[in-house]
This record gives structure tokens, C-alpha cells and sequence, in this order.
């Protein structure tokens, strides 16, 4: 096991790397507003930060990365285009496995830079490949717009898009949400029995909802029982979809026939191609760079574009040694008024010491 100290001298090299790209160093605070910021992060991280809290400041808590205080920062007061590097340590709770880090130490890369976003992507990917040398480490890229895309282009009701969006974090509730939307599980017995009015809803309030919060539930659950069964083609092409994954030639034409199928989703493959334009550029081999669909489905929920992790090829068990992706509409959501395209990544100095020690 790397000491602290070798990791943080590893991690101020791999700093000074960004730092000769142009650039700038930041240095967000460790205790983060909870309140305001841990919505952004979605369900798993939601569930394994540590929060606490301060009279004055509400609630507070360890930063779990350092992508969404400098993409507030940046909204708040960056001159454009700008690139931004960090290390230190982020706090992530850990309840099932004791093996895995609850702090540990990152370096990161973020670009903000409305030009050529494929070029910005190519770019993150390429130098965060650069800076972990020789390991023996095999990359992973996926699109989480694709997805994205494809939902929304579903023939359904507004209601049922947002509840699958809201679930492409979640691989086994999108799934559930799927058979159930397209009429394949059957519908409880107990919401039969409340739509048909057979279970009394003006009886004495006991929970925490207000009378009004029941209705519109209800009335929610109603529209839905009326919505019609998404077609299976529909259903059918999504698992093909999510079933894509290839070295980047394969995959991509698998996206680009799929797409004559979907429309919906041309515009994001387009993305995918002239991100494997840009990655080769930039000297990637994308002939052997893998592609899966599904890839990033369980990580930070701020991403909607291109998503990449590094995995050691002898640990697999191992958590990514580098990761990051596409936050376009993070930048949106604390830009105030304002929004530019965004991508980044991190790296783990603590894991690449940990694997150069193993070999
Ligand atoms: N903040 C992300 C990594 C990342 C940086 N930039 C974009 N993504 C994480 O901690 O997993």
C-alpha cells in the first residue's frame, strides 16, 4: 500500500502535467454546501456522503468530488474558454465493501470550451491516457446523449420519458420501467384496486402527505393507466441499444444502422463519430478503444455525453483508475442564466501506485 505521502507527491506530479497544458489551478474548499449541491450528484452519492451541519452555514458536507464546485466557481466568475486542474482528497461513504477507499485522493482535468466539444473530449481522454503511462490499463468509452436521445424520441407520454431518464442511472428499475410501460408485468393489484376507487382515499391523514399531494398522485397513476403500451419495436430497439458494445469501428456502425431505425438518436451518433475523428487526431487508436453503450449507467448523474473509464486489466474488481465525462447540462443547472459546453476527468494516484507496487 502506497503512504500517504508517496501518493500526494505522485498526485502534485500529475497536477504539474494539467498545469503545463495551461491550466489553472484550483482549490475548492473540502466542506461543500449539502443542501444546495448534493442533489446534483444523484441516488448512490446522494446516499454516501457525509453530511453534517453548522448554525450559520445549514447544511454541510466533504466534498464527494471536486467536479461541481468548480463548475459553480466557473459559472460564478470564469473567463471563457478556461481549463482547470485540482488534487485532493474526496470522502465517499462505503457501506458494503471494506476494501474500497471512503477518502482518497484525486487529480482532475476540466475544460470548459464552447469551440469544438468533440476536440475538448479528445482532448481530456488523451491526456488523461498519457498521464498513466505504462500501466496495464484498458479503457472503456460509452455515450450517455445516446441514451438520452433515444428516450426522449420514445412515442409515450411526457410522464413516462421523464420516469425512464430519471432511471437510466439505474440499470434494473430502467428495465423494470420498460416491461412495464410496454405492458409486458402486470400492474399491482393494489393500484387496480385504488384507480377502480375500491380503497377509500378521505380517510383520517396518518403520513406525512397532505390530501393534495394524494390526489395529484393519484391522478398521476390514472393519466398513466390511461397511457396506451409502448410499442414493442420501440421497447425492442432500446435492449439493442444498450446491448451495443464493440471496439469503436463495431460499435459506431452499430449506433449508425440503429439510427435509421431511431431517428431520434442520429444526431448523438454523430457525436460519437466525430468524437473517434477527434480521439484518432489525437493519436488515440481508436481502432481498439472499446465502446459500450452502457457504460457509465452507475456513475455520477451529471453526466449526458461522453463518458470514459480506465480499469486496471489484471484487478478487475478494482474501482476505475481514471473516469470522467460530459456534464453539458451541469453547467446549465448552476450557470444561472448561463451554460457552456463542459468535460473532464480525474485520476487516482493512490490506485496507479497501488497497481505499480503489484507488478
Ligand atoms: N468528478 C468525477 C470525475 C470527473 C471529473 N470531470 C468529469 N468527471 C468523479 O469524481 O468521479
Amino acid at each position: 500500500m502506497p503512504t500517504r505521502s508517496e501518493t500526494l507527491a505522485r498526485a502534485a506530479r500529475l497536477r504539474a502535467l494539467f498545469e503545463a497544458q495551461g491550466a489553472a489551478l484550483v482549490e475548492p474548499p473540502i466542506l461543500q454546501p449539502a443542501d444546495t449541491l448534493l442533489d446534483l450528484y444523484g441516488e448512490d452519492i446522494r446516499a454516501r456522503a457525509y453530511v453534517t451541519s453548522d448554525a450559520l452555514r445549514g447544511e454541510q458536507m466533504l466534498r464527494p468530488d471536486f467536479t461541481v464546485p468548480v463548475v459553480q466557481m466557473h459559472m460564478a466568475h470564469g473567463a471563457e474558454p478556461a481549463r482547470y486542474t485540482y488534487s485532493g482528497e474526496v470522502f465517499r461513504r462505503q457501506e458494503d465493501d471494506p476494501t474500497r477507499a471512503n477518502e482518497y485522493v484525486q487529480v482532475g482535468y476540466e475544460v470548459f470550451d464552447r469551440t469544438d466539444p468533440a476536440a475538448a473530449d479528445a482532448e481530456v481522454f488523451a491526456l488523461i491516457a498519457q498521464a498513466l503511462g505504462e500501466l496495464s490499463l484498458s479503457p472503456v468509452t460509452g455515450d450517455i446523449g445516446v441514451l438520452m436521445a433515444a428516450v426522449e424520441g420514445l412515442e409515450t407520454s411526457q410522464a413516462r420519458k421523464a420516469a425512464l431518464l430519471r432511471h437510466i442511472w439505474r440499470p434494473a428499475r430502467f428495465r423494470a420501467l420498460l416491461d412495464r410501460f410496454a405492458g409486458r408485468s402486470p400492474v399491482p393489484a393494489s393500484r387496480t384496486a385504488l384507480l377502480n376507487g375500491d380503497i377509500p382515499t378521505d380517510v383520517p391523514l396518518t403520513g406525512l402527505r397532505t390530501q393534495a399531494e394524494i390526489a395529484s398522485r393519484i391522478a398521476a397513476l390514472k393519466e398513466d393507466a390511461e397511457t396506451p403500451a409502448l410499442a414493442a419495436k420501440d421497447v425492442t430497439r432500446i435492449e439493442t441499444l444498450l446491448a451495443i458494445q464493440g471496439v469503436m469501428p463495431v460499435a459506431l456502425d452499430a449506433l449508425q444502422s440503429l439510427s435509421r431505425e431511431m431517428p431520434q438518436i442520429t444526431d448523438a451518433v454523430a457525436r460519437v463519430a466525430a468524437r473517434e475523428a477527434a480521439l484518432a487526431a489525437r493519436g488515440v487508436k481508436t481502432e481498439t478503444l472499446m465502446f459500450e453503450a452502457s457504460h457509465g449507467r452507475t456513475s455520477m448523474e451529471y453526466y449526458d455525453g461522453f463518458v470514459f473509464g480506465f480499469y486496471a486489466v489484471d484487478h478487475p474488481q478494482m474501482s476505475a483508475i481514471a473516469s470522467g465525462g460530459r456534464y453539458d447540462a451541469l453547467t446549465r443547472q448552476l450557470g444561472q442564466g448561463g451554460e457552456i459546453p463542459a468535460v473532464g476527468g480525474v485520476m487516482r494516484p493512490g490506485l496507479m501506485l497501488e497497481l505499480e507496487g503489484a507488478t
